[in-house]
């Protein structure tokens, strides 16, 4: 079997007193998609933010094309080939459409970063049509597209995409999604974190986490995939008054 690309064991993080991570393992080979779903706090953007070197693990290991990566730090761990688009939609508004998609990947040669240029505008021909627009301008799918756009210039070999769906309306989401296969295809592997069910839309292994835990493994082609994770999501619902502790 091919050695994943990227593969973290036993990750375990801690907030003070609360745990965020506890005991995560994952892996993620050449051009997969791991699509990962979980309620709020679960600890999703706390794995990612690990993976990109944003947060600190307490214990676990991470390896990245056969290297170890906790510990890089997260300028490094971009040129090495993970990028993350965060949530939040943050993009620096004054600047055009055009700058944002420039505003990383000063090390990437001219060639290539024009060759990543086109690509991104194959994907998200709206972004051409606002190209001299200023980011702060753009609707929030437009502005979702360009940090997915962003994160394709910076030449990753892993793209990490955390809720990239929320709050946009359903073509949106789907516009995205789509563009997410296609940035597969072209072998960028992914990991798209959401807790919008009509991820499952797109192919790909499927897993859930709750309180820092995997909970559920499987693949969105399965027959019943959507009532098996309804399932663990209803499983992992807070227990009601009738069933709170007193
Ligand atoms: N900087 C922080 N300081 C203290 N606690 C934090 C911090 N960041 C996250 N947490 C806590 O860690 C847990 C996991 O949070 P995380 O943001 O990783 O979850 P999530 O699954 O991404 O949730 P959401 O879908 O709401 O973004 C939560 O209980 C959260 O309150």
């Amino acid at each position: 079997m091919a050695k994943p690309l990227l593969e973290a064991t036993d990750l375990g993080v801690r907030y003070g007193q609360a745990t965020a991570l506890d005991g995560v393992g994952l892996s993620l080979g050449p051009g997969e998609r791991v699509i990962m779903l979980g309620r709020n706090g679960a600890g999703k953007t706390t794995l990612l933010n690990v993976l990109s070197g944003i947060v600190p693990a307490a214990r676990g290991t991470v390896t990245f094309a056969g290297e170890p990566l906790l510990g890089r730090p997260a300028h490094a761990i971009v040129r090495g080939g993970l990028a993350h688009v965060c949530e939040g939609r943050r993009v620096f508004p004054t600047m055009s459409v055009r700058d944002n998609l420039f505003s990383g990947g000063g090390w990437i040669a001219r060639h290539r970063r024009a060759e990543l240029h086109d690509q991104a505008m194959d994907l998200f021909p709206r972004l051409r049509e606002r190209y001299r627009q200023a980011a702060g301008t753009l609707s929030g799918g437009e502005r979702q597209m360009l940090l997915i756009a962003r994160g394709l210039m910076l030449d990753p070999k892993v793209l990490l995409l955390d809720e990239a769906s929320q709050g946009l309306a359903p073509v949106v989401v789907d516009e995205v999604l789509a563009a997410v296969e296609r940035i597969s295809e072209l072998g960028v592997a992914a990991l798209v974190v959401e807790q919008n069910t009509r991820v499952l839309g797109l192919s790909g292994r499927v897993i859930i986490m709750s309180t820092g835990r995997l909970i559920f493994s499987g693949h969105s082609g399965d027959p019943g995939i959507l009532d098996q994770v309804r399932q663990a999501y209803l499983d992992d619902a807070p227990a009601g008054p009738a069933g709170a502790a007193s």
